[in-house]
C-alpha cells in the first residue's frame, strides 16, 4: 500500500459521431462535472470504487448521455440498461443487464458486487434484487427523452432493423480511477444501441469487454460498437498489452486497431495505470472525455482539441 499516490480520475461520455455545436456545450459541462465530482471524492480520501460510481452517477442522471436518463430506446420503445463496476484491489466485480425503471444502474451493479456472491444479474432477477435492496423504481417516462423518441423513429424509418454503427450510438458513459491507497477501479453504464432487439446485451456489463480493473496493472473503461468489443474482449486485451510492457497509448492503439481491422468496429477507451499515468484513445469520430490529476482538469471532445484548466 502506498499512502502517497496522487489520485487520478478519467471519465468518458461515449464514442460518437461529430457532435453538434449546441449539444457540445451541454456534453462538455456534464463530462467536466463528472470528473470534478469523482476527483473530489478521491482528494477527500474516498476509494477508487466510490469515485467511479460517483462520476458515472452524474452522467447517468444527465439527459445528454446514453445511460440512465437519456438512454437510447430498444425496438419496442423501452429503455433497457447495462452497467458494470470492478474493484482492482481484489478483482471483485458487479454487473447488471437489461434493467428497467431504475435511475442508476451503476449503483445496482455495485450492490451486486458487494452484497451478493455473484457478479452478474440480469432482467427480472436484477429487478427482484433491486427491490430487495430498497432501490426505488421510477416510471419509464423519467428515463425517456424526446431526443431518443425521435432517434428511434428515425432509425426505424431509415433501417427497419437494429443498427450496429457505433458512430450513431453515442453516449455510453464510463470512469476509471486511482485512489490515494493505490487502488484502481472502473465503472461503465449504457442504454446500449438504438433500436436494439429486446433482450440484447452489449459489452458494457461484461467484465473484460466493458472494462477491467487490476491493481497490478490499472483500469480501463470502453465504449463503442458492443458486438465488436465483446468479440475482441477490448478491455482485457488492452490491459494485457500493458502487462506486456506497452505504454497505455500503444496498448490502446493496438487493441482498437485490431478491432477495427478484424471487425470494422469503432470505439474508444480511457485508461489509468497503477502508477497514475492516464490515456484516452478512440477510433470513432469523437469521444467526450475529461481527466483530473495534480489539480489540473484536462478535457476534449474531438481529436484536434484538448484543454487544460486548474481545478477549483
Ligand atoms: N455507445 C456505446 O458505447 C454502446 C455500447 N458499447 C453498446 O454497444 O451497448
Amino acid at each position: 500500500m502506498n499512502p502517497d499516490m496522487n489520485p487520478v480520475i478519467v471519465v468518458h461520455g461515449g464514442g460518437a459521431s461529430k457532435i453538434s455545436k449546441d449539444r457540445k456545450e451541454r456534453v462538455r459541462q456534464g463530462i467536466l462535472e463528472a470528473a470534478q465530482v469523482g476527483y473530489r471524492i478521491l482528494t477527500e480520501g474516498g476509494s477508487a470504487v466510490d469515485a467511479v460510481e460517483g462520476a458515472v452517477t452524474i452522467l447517468e442522471d444527465h439527459p445528454e448521455f446514453n445511460a440512465g436518463c437519456g438512454s437510447v430506446l430498444n425496438a419496442n420503445g423501452d429503455v433497457e440498461m447495462d452497467a458494470s463496476i470492478m474493484n482492482g484491489k481484489d478483482l471483485s466485480a458487479g454487473a447488471v443487464s437489461a434493467v428497467r425503471c431504475i435511475a442508476n444502474p451503476i449503483k445496482l451493479a455495485r450492490l451486486v458486487m458487494e452484497k451478493t456472491t455473484h457478479c452478474f444479474l440480469t432482467d427480472q432477477g436484477a429487478a427482484k434484487f433491486a427491490a430487495a435492496m430498497g432501490v426505488p423504481t421510477i416510471p419509464k417516462e423519467q428515463l425517456v427523452t424526446e431526443r431518443n423518441i425521435k432517434r428511434l423513429e428515425k432509425e426505424k424509418h431509415e433501417k427497419g432493423a437494429p443498427n450496429s454503427d457505433c458512430q450513431k450510438n453515442l453516449g455510453t458513459v464510463g470512469a476509471v480511477a486511482l485512489d490515494r491507497k493505490g487502488n484502481v477501479a472502473y465503472a461503465t453504464s449504457t442504454g446500449g444501441i438504438v433500436n436494439k432487439m429486446v433482450g440484447r446485451v452489449g459489452d458494457t456489463p461484461c467484465i473484460g469487454s466493458g472494462g477491467y480493473a487490476d491493481n497490478d496493472i490499472g483500469a480501463i473503461s470502453t465504449t463503442g460498437h458492443g458486438e465488436s468489443i465483446l468479440k475482441v474482449n477490448l478491455a482485457r486485451l488492452t490491459l494485457f498489452q500493458v502487462e506486456q510492457g506497452k505504454t497505455l497509448e500503444e496498448a490502446a492503439d493496438m487493441s482498437l486497431g485490431y478491432m477495427k481491422s478484424k471487425l470494422k468496429g469503432l470505439g474508444g477507451v480511457i485508461l489509468v495505470s497503477k502508477a497514475g499515468d492516464w490515456a484516452v484513445r478512440w477510433t470513432s469520430a469523437s469521444m467526450p472525455w475529461a481527466a483530473a490529476k495534480d489539480g489540473k482538469l484536462h478535457s476534449g471532445i474531438d481529436l484536434e482539441e484538448t484543454s487544460v484548466t486548474d481545478l477549483p
